[in-house]
């Protein structure tokens, strides 16, 4: 946020409310990261990352034909509060698979989600798909942990960085092996996505500084992104029909969370989406 933007937020909602969720967020991953650096220096979680196996092709998983279902592993959230217990995400995830998900979301943020990288190295172990760390990534010692746990993808928040900070952490997760998935809320954050080089578009739904939620944010700002760009719809998906109305604005692929972890059976939750998703009269995006 610019100084300008944050004292013009001031003014308005008085000093004390200045500070949106997602800079309350911020606060606590950065304590976190130094916490966690303290312990395992970078030179070793590089070391770590450098002898992980090598990561899957998530462009590619996410490009073949049918609507894409991304499954997330999502303990709480900040708008919600607690979601569901999941004592054990790598079974979980492999319920996700076994559904047909063409990847696995998992929430690594321990403060406001619930979530740890022990959970993304568990699912890695469990699960042959992609696997996305899903965290608010501000510095590259996090690119490293990430290849260390078994990612395949990391998230980039284009509204958590600065333009330098998203080129650099970009390149760096590209120079690892991985793709980067660039989130956006609004058509200048696209526009600074498409200039850092993403090959692989988030459009949130959830705006990360208030919390709610507007499903035509996708159909604002998927029309202006390159073809070549994967598309992908975050956020409010709760059944088939919200997954083929984003099909129709041209998703590649839903990421799913609240949607599926409050569901009896998770795999039966994800087949639906993933039938919804291969049906020939969803429409699929013009490339
Ligand atoms: O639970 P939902 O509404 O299906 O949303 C999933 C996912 O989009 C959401 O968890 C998310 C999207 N972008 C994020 C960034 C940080 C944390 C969480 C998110």
């Amino acid at each position: 946020m610019t100084a300008e933007h944050a004292h013009a937020e001031g003014d308005e909602a008085g000093p004390a409310a200045s500070a949106s969720v997602l800079d309350e967020i911020l606060a606590g991953v950065r304590e976190d990261v130094a916490r966690r650096q303290e312990q395992v220096p970078l030179e070793r979680i590089r070391e770590l990352a450098a002898a992980a196996p090598p990561p899957l092709d998530a462009y590619a998983a996410l490009r073949r034909p049918g609507v894409a279902v991304i499954a997330e592993v999502k303990r709480s959230s900040p708008s919600k509060g607690k979601l569901a217990e999941i004592a054990d995400p790598a079974d979980l995830a492999g319920e996700y698979a076994a559904g047909g998900a063409r990847a696995i979301s998992v929430l690594t943020e321990g403060r406001w989600f619930g979530g740890s990288l022990d959970d993304l190295a568990a699912v890695r172990a469990a699960v042959g798909v992609p696997v996305l760390r899903k965290d608010f990534v501000v510095s590259s010692y996090q690119v490293h942990e990430a290849r260390a746990h078994g990612a395949d993808l990391v998230l980039l928040i284009v509204a958590a960085l600065e333009q330098n900070a998203l080129v650099g952490l970009l390149e760096r997760i590209e120079s690892l092996g991985m793709t980067a998935l660039v989130e956006v809320h609004d058509e200048e954050e696209a526009d600074r996505a498409l200039e850092a080089g993403a090959q692989v578009i988030g459009v949130n739904a959830r705006d990360l500084r208030t919390l709610e939620v507007d499903r035509s944010v996708f159909e604002r700002i998927a029309p202006g992104l390159p073809s070549s760009v994967v598309k992908i719809a975050e956020s409010g998906v709760r059944g088939p029909h919200d997954l083929i109305r984003y099909a129709s604005a041209g998703a590649d692929a839903v990421l799913v969370g609240e949607g599926l972890v409050t569901q009896k059976s998770p795999r039966e939750a994800v087949a639906e989406l993933v039938n919804a998703g291969n049906h020939p009269a969803t429409p699929r995006p013009v490339r």
